[in-house]
């Protein structure tokens, strides 16, 4: 107890000495620039965004961007763990060796997220705005936004559909997620219009592709979902699902992003993947396993298997299931008071409960746009969304 107290007095006595330390990445990118590859100018015009931070970040994420910054560079830590005392290079070492085989190219994608989210628009909205009169975001036809006594509420709205998700719609709600993060509401709400929460993924969005463009198209879209799951991933406030009916792929496997999932018992949960050809997103590769178990999120994640509200309430997917009769009315009359609630107490608990696992998740997000890049390219996935085009197949 006493070698850990002391410890700690030092660790805070060379604290200052650390930060210092910590600059050290930006400089010798600089030097090895030639080595770059064509990606590697956004990391650079990260680095460079990086100095021009009004504010200091804190020990830990300057810790972090130390860290994301040695495996873009030099790929895993294999460097001799420093000693016990050495505190400043241990904890560097530690930080760098935590984030095990992650890609180089993964490593460089995070660091520019990561540079992004302290950029000077993010640190001026790190305090909620006072409360103000009601406000009516601007709507579009397909995702309506409205904010009314301390919901905003983000509905997903093609019922004819059954609120697929097209290109369009998934920029619209990363933008009113943005708004969202920093508008005068408390919590933020997701929910569909008409019998279904939302089918997935629109699987038109990869059939007006003329040749040839097939692969840009495929990057273009893995680029769109990573930004789409990040904006969950760091959504500040109160983030609730009213899955008001089935749910499928994508708005299932985001669902461990949420922090309060209420459903009908009219729901179901189906991530087809495989039978689409597919892998799975939305950090379920990570969540799905913490949540429920390797054995029950494999059954879903590679077989499909989809599950009644009520299983998913039993998995610890779902918080509570109601009754389809009384399901709006309950769910909102609940989400009205929670609504009441202090705004910057919430938030400060939702980033304590959050923030150790952002960083991972980020990793994980990008590590599976990667992999479903390459899977929409192949045979299977593309002659299964022909099949359901052609109307051969149907979940
Ligand atoms: C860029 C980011 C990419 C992120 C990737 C995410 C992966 C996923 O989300 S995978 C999941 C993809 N979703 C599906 O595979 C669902 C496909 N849809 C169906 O199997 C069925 O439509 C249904 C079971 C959801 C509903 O069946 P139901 O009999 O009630 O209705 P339908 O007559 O089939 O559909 C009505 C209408 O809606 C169109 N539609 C439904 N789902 C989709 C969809 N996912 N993509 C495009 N269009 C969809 C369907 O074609 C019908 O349209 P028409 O009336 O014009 O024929």
């Amino acid at each position: 107890g006493a070698l850990v107290s002391m410890a700690g007095r030092l660790m805070r006595r060379w604290c200052p000495s650390l930060l210092q330390d910590l600059h050290f990445p930006v400089v010798q990118l600089h030097m090895s620039r030639t080595a770059m590859r064509a990606s590697e100018k956004d990391f650079e015009n990260a680095v460079n965004q990086l100095k021009l931070l009004k504010k200091d970040p804190g020990n830990e994420v300057k810790l972090k961007l130390y860290a994301l910054y040695k495996q873009a560079t030099e790929g895993p830590c294999n460097t001799p763990k420093p000693g016990m005392l050495d505190f400043i290079n241990k904890t560097k070492w530690d930080a760098w060796s935590a984030l095990g085989s992650l890609p180089k190219e993964t490593a460089r994608q995070n660091y520019v997220d990561l540079v992004s989210s302290l950029s000077p628009s993010s640190e001026s909205s790190s305090q909620i705005k006072p409360a103000a009169a009601d406000e009516k975001l601007p709507e579009s036809e397909n995702v309506v936004v409205t904010s009314e006594g301390g919901i905003t509420k983000i509905m997903l709205n093609r019922p004819t559909k059954r609120n697929a998700i097209t290109t369009s719609m998934y920029k619209e709600i990363i933008h009113a997620l943005k708004v969202a993060s920093t508008d005068n509401s408390t919590i933020t709400v997701i929910t569909g219009s008409g019998d279904y929460y939302s089918s997935g993924n629109d699987l038109t969005n990869f059939t007006a592709v003329p040749p040839g463009e097939i692969e840009e198209s495929a990057k273009n879209a893995g680029i769109l979902l990573r930004d789409f799951v990040n904006s969950f991933i760091d959504f500040p406030k109160p983030l609730i699902a009213v899955v008001n009916g089935p749910a499928v792929g994508i708005v299932v496997t985001i669902l461990g992003l949420f922090d309060v999932v209420y459903a009908s018992d009219r729901a179901t949960f189906h991530t087809p993947f495989s039978e689409l050809g597919q892998s799975p997103e939305g950090c379920s590769s990570y969540t799905f396993p913490k949540i429920m178990g390797p054995t029950k999120a494999a059954e879903m994640l590679l077989f499909g298997k989809k599950l009644t509200a009520r299983e998913a309430c039993a998995q610890g997917l779902v918080t509570e299931v109601f009754p389809e009769s009384t399901f709006q009315k309950e769910v909102w009359t609940r989400l009205k008071a929670y609504a009441k609630l202090p705004p910057n107490s919430l938030r400060i608990s939702k980033e304590l409960i959050r923030s150790t696992e952002k960083e991972k998740l980020h990793a994980i997000n990008a590590e599976e746009c990667t992999v479903l890049q390459g899977r929409w390219l192949s045979e299977e996935c593309m002659s299964a969304i022909l099949n359901f085009i052609s109307r051969k197949s149907k979940l």
